[in-house]
Order: C-alpha cells, then structure tokens, then sequence
C-alpha cells in the first residue's frame, strides 16, 4: 500500500484531498494518525527526558501539536514553540493550538535556552514550503541545528524542497523523519537525504490507488 512508492508534493498533496473531500475520512482523522505515528517513533527512538516541539501554522504545525498533546498526556515533558502568525493558522492547526492550550501545555513565541532539551521535533514546515525560507524562520532553524539535542523531522525536514530535494535557504538537520504515507522525491534525491535522516514512511490511511486496496 505505501511504503516504496515516491511522491511530488503535488501527488502527495492531492491524495490528501482525495482522502479527504471524495472518501470522507475528516483531515483531524488524518492529522491524529500522523500525530500517533510520529509521537510512537519518538518514544520507541529518542530521548524522552525533555522535549521540543517546534511548529509552524500550517497543517505539518498541526501534526507537531498533536505530537506535543500526545507527549504530555504519556506524562512526558514537553514545550511548544509556535513561531509565525496564529491568525493565519489553518482550520485544523488552529484546533489543535486550542486543545493544547485546554491542557496547559506550554507555548512560547521564541525559543527557549536548549540546552537542556533532549529532543527536538520539527513541525515548522512540510510539503506547503513554497519558497525560501528566510529571516526568523531561518535563524530558529539554524539555532536547532545547533542544538546537542536528538532530531526528528515530522513528515520532511523543514527547508528541505519536497521535490527538488534542495535546500531552499536553510534547513533542519533531522536524525529521524517519520514521512506521511509515502516518501516525497526530495527526501530521495540532491541533498534530501543528508538532510532526513533515517526515513520511516508512516500508514496513515491515505493511498494513491485506494481502488486496488484488497481488504
Ligand atoms: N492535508 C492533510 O489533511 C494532512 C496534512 N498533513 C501535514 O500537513 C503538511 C502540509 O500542510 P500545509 O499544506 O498546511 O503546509 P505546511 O504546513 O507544510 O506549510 C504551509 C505554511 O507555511 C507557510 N510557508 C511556506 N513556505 C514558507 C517560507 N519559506 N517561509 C515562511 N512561511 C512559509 C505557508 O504560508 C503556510 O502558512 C504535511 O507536510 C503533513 O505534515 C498530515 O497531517 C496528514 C494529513
Ligand atoms: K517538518
């Protein structure tokens, strides 16, 4: 079903809006199981002891609130840094900030000293990176990079071209990269896979050829 087959952030795209608006699956469904799978990569594979979630306002800042919800319910320590404009959130990110916020989990508009941060998680940009990235986004990115802390990357490592596979200004250095349903051609190609990590393409319920599907 998924797994050896790789994507455009076109390809990718439209099989989340199939899944979404033509199967009906809700996009928090999809969203939840993004969150699930990425939050047991990182209890199974890093280092619990204090972590960093690090989101943008797009929907990859959705799955990386998500993570952070999943995180502090296993009891686990955890900040949020939520770095752009929470006006302009998507629907679902701007739900997923509310139910953070619900639960206490703290928030910061920067970031905080990391040195005592064993994980950091990167939900700032995904497949919807659509140019460069410059100015505070880049400094936090550089600033994680610099970080002695273990890295996962949650769907592609923020910067990384989801299909040219360059690094478009600056970006994050990811040890894991728990990529949604299937790999995106930039994680396989130009500097893709310095920037991955090791890949783990995570089932989340969305498929290219759903027709072909054997239950
Ligand atoms: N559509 C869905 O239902 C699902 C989406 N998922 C997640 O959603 C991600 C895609 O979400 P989106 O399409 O919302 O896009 P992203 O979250 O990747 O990013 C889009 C946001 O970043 C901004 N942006 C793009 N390039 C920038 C730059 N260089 N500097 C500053 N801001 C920049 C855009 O204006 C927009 O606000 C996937 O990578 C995946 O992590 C998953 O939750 C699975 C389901
Ligand atoms: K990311």
């Amino acid at each position: 079903m998924t797994g050896e087959q790789v994507l455009t952030a076109e390809q990718m795209a439209e099989c989340d809006r199939h899944t979404i608006e033509d199967i009906g699956l809700p996009s928090l469904v999809l969203m939840e199981r993004a969150a699930l799978a990425a939050t047991d990569v990182i209890v199974k594979q890093m280092s619990t002891n204090k972590v960093l979630v690090v989101c943008g306002v797009g929907n990859n800042g959705g799955d990386g609130l998500a993570v952070a919800r999943l995180l502090w319910l296993k009891g686990i320590p955890v900040t949020v840094v939520l770095i752009g404009n929470p006006e302009k959130a998507t629907a679902q990110t701007k739900t997923q900030l509310k139910v953070c916020q619900y639960y206490g989990i703290t928030i910061l508009e920067a970031l905080p000293e990391l040195d005592t941060y064993t994980t950091i998680v990167d939900a700032i940009f995904g497949i919807g990176l659509s140019r460069s990235v410059t100015g505070k986004f880049a400094t936090v990115i550089e600033q994680l990079n610099a970080a002695a802390a273990g890295k996962l990357a949650i769907d592609i490592a923020s910067g990384i071209s989801a299909n040219a596979g360059t690094v478009l200004g600056t970006a994050f250095k990811a040890d894991v990269t728990v990529t949604m349903a299937y790999q995106k051609i930039g994680q396989t190609i130009a500097q893709g896979p310095a920037y991955n990590g090791d890949i783990i393409v995570a089932d989340i319920g969305i498929y290219q050829d759903d027709h072909s599907i054997e239950g």
